[in-house]
């Protein structure tokens, strides 16, 4: 299902350079002739270049089965008015990628999720050798390309775009491995009746139980939390974002009565979307 497939010409941004792990997600999730994939150097390039209208739309990572939350995509919703239309899910298999043998590597390169999802692997069969984090997972292949003494964490697509031999394939320590996106931008999606909401509010850490009358508005309204992640508000040291995850779309009266009730305790609390639930159906909530 495509998030916009009645118009033509339509731009995705996704983490570059080519071969990076969101730039295959966009390629399962728009598939035909009418997309171009436009490469941007970071998360924060890609919220500007949707929140600018300089691309249709963005993808963006969220969170990995393996090492959790995206920090960087929580921190770039706090001051943006974009909206969520769609997740998509990713298995990721992770492979080592060199011109040397695996004797003679001094540095691995690789975005900080990859070497986190390959931790165990790395301190068994690389003990020593330097990690060294980067903006994406293709960046690193090619910076490994043009150092003889490094490798890169990457996909097997950028073992062909870059020249690289692949060392080891399937490194990651989890089993199936899973990366979930968040599509930024193009339409909004209508509700399904299996739908998820994303949702953003601070409160006042002063007051005892604040957070606890937050996310009593959930229970009382028969809406079942599937995902909570706290970062700094981003305005005063030591004040937090709380973000929620649920099941339910916007457009249901549960979910308004909810968020009416929430914005009276959290003036500040914001939509990020409603999506339908794209995840594979033999996990369970
Ligand atoms: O560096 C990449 O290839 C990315 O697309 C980023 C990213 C991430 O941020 O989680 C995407 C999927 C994998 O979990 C590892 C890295």
């Amino acid at each position: 299902m495509s998030v916009v497939s009645l118009q033509e010409d339509i731009s995705v941004a996704y983490l570059g350079p080519a071969g990076s792990y969101t730039h295959e997600a966009a390629q399962e999730r728009f598939v035909g002739n009418n997309f171009a994939y436009k490469p941007y150097a970071s998360i924060s390039d890609i919220f500007d270049a949707v929140e600018s209208r300089r691309t249709t739309c963005g993808i963006v990572p969220f969170e990995n089965s393996t090492f959790g939350s995206v920090v960087t995509t929580l921190d770039c919703f706090i001051g943006s008015k974009l909206r969520i239309s769609a997740e998509a899910y990713l298995p990721v298999h992770h492979n080592l990628l060199s011109k040397s043998k695996l004797s003679e590597l001094k540095k691995v390169y690789s975005h900080p999720q990859a070497l986190g999802q390959c931790k165990k692997w790395l301190a068994t069969h690389l003990p020593g050798v330097a990690l060294v984090e980067v903006a994406s997972t293709s960046y690193a292949a090619e910076l490994a390309k043009e150092d003889p003494e490094a490798a890169a964490i990457a996909s097997l697509m950028c073992a062909e775009l870059y020249s690289l031999n692949v060392i080891e394939r399937d490194i990651e320590d989890g089993k199936n491995n899973t990366t979930r996106f968040f599509i930024l931008g193009g339409s909004t999606s209508t509700r399904t009746g299996d739908d998820k909401t994303y949702f953003l509010f601070t409160v006042d850490h002063r007051k005892p139980g604040a957070l606890c009358d937050a996310l009593k508005v959930f229970k009382d309204h028969e809406i079942n939390l599937t995902k909570i992640d706290s970062r700094p508000s981003q305005q005063r040291p030591w004040h937090y974002a709380f973000f929620v995850e649920f099941q339910g779309h916007l457009e249901d009266e549960n979910v308004q009565g909810a968020l009416e009730k929430l914005k009276e305790l959290c003036p500040n609390a914001k939509e990020l979307g409603s999506y339908p639930n794209q995840r594979p159906k033999e996990d369970t909530y």
